[in-house]
């Protein structure tokens, strides 16, 4: 863990005094019932702060996916609480969650989910459209944040022309279309090779500050840990509880 990074034990997040955009307060989730169900979360509390990017770490099997998921309210959580931004999501209709992933949260994930016959560029503004954003306008936003992720020459190559890594930034791009508060990302770098997960990693990193958005980024990959402003780490799916750094 490199100097700049906290472990997001609530407590540490509020001495710190910085404000949460995300709030999970003794999140329980399980899956199935009675003797065969699997209780992936088991009370988990930790707080995203604004503007930061924080890391959930953990091994194959700790509850990093389902946390996202409840993050993201694709997913409604067994008991517990989760805000977003102010907003208890279990006071949302899912009209109101709908709106809420369309137009305050970004999604990426590790096999990118962009859509094969569409172009790059088309490919961006595809949440735009979802917004009913008119054609020109939409247009030039996607091509300003293919320019943001370095894919400027690209726009008009579909999935299958790009490499993995450039498929993976022009899923970035995507996320950014509607200029969200906050992205989740599962595993971005999963499909990658080390050096261009890093790199995707970096881009994560960057448009952190240029674009004031926050970033919640499940990965186990060590290597990428040390990017993030903030580390929360599961372990069968409780939160491993760390000394606050000195
Ligand atoms: N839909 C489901 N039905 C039943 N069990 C599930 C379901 N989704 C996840 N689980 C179980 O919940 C636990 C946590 O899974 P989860 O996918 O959240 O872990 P993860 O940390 O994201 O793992 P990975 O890094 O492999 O993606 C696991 O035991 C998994 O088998």
């Amino acid at each position: 863990m490199t100097d700049h990074q906290e472990t997001a034990t609530v407590p540490a997040a509020r001495e710190a005094g910085g404000t949460p955009i995300v709030v999970v307060d003794d999140v329980h989730h399980s899956f199935g019932s009675g003797a065969q169900a699997v209780h992936a979360l088991r009370g988990v509390s930790f707080e995203v702060r604004r503007g930061e990017l924080t890391a959930l770490k953990g091994r194959s099997g700790s509850g990093k996916t389902t946390l996202l998921n409840l993050v993201g309210g694709l997913d409604t959580p067994t008991s517990g609480r989760i805000s977003v931004d102010g907003t208890d999501l279990a006071t949302l209709g899912e009209p109101d969650l709908l709106a809420l992933r369309r137009d305050r949260i970004g999604f990426v994930f590790q096999s990118f989910g962009l859509i094969p016959v569409l172009t790059a560029a088309e490919n961006v503004g595809v949440p735009m459209r979802l917004r009913r954003m008119p054609a020109k306008e939409r247009e030039e936003r996607a091509r300003t944040l293919l320019a943001l992720v370095g894919l400027a020459d690209h726009a008009e190559q579909r999935p299958g022309e790009l490499s993995g890594g450039q498929q993976q930034r022009v899923a970035v791009a995507r996320a950014l279309a509607n200029d969200p508060d906050l992205i989740i990302a599962d595993e971005p770098t999963g499909q990658l090779d080390s050096e261009t997960g890093r790199s995707i990693m970096e881009l994560l990193r960057a448009v952190v500050r240029s674009e004031s958005v926050t970033i919640l980024v499940a990965t186990h990959d060590p290597n990428l840990i040390e990017l993030a402003d903030r580390v929360v780490e599961l372990r069968d799916g409780r939160l491993v509880e760390r000394p606050p750094a000195p």
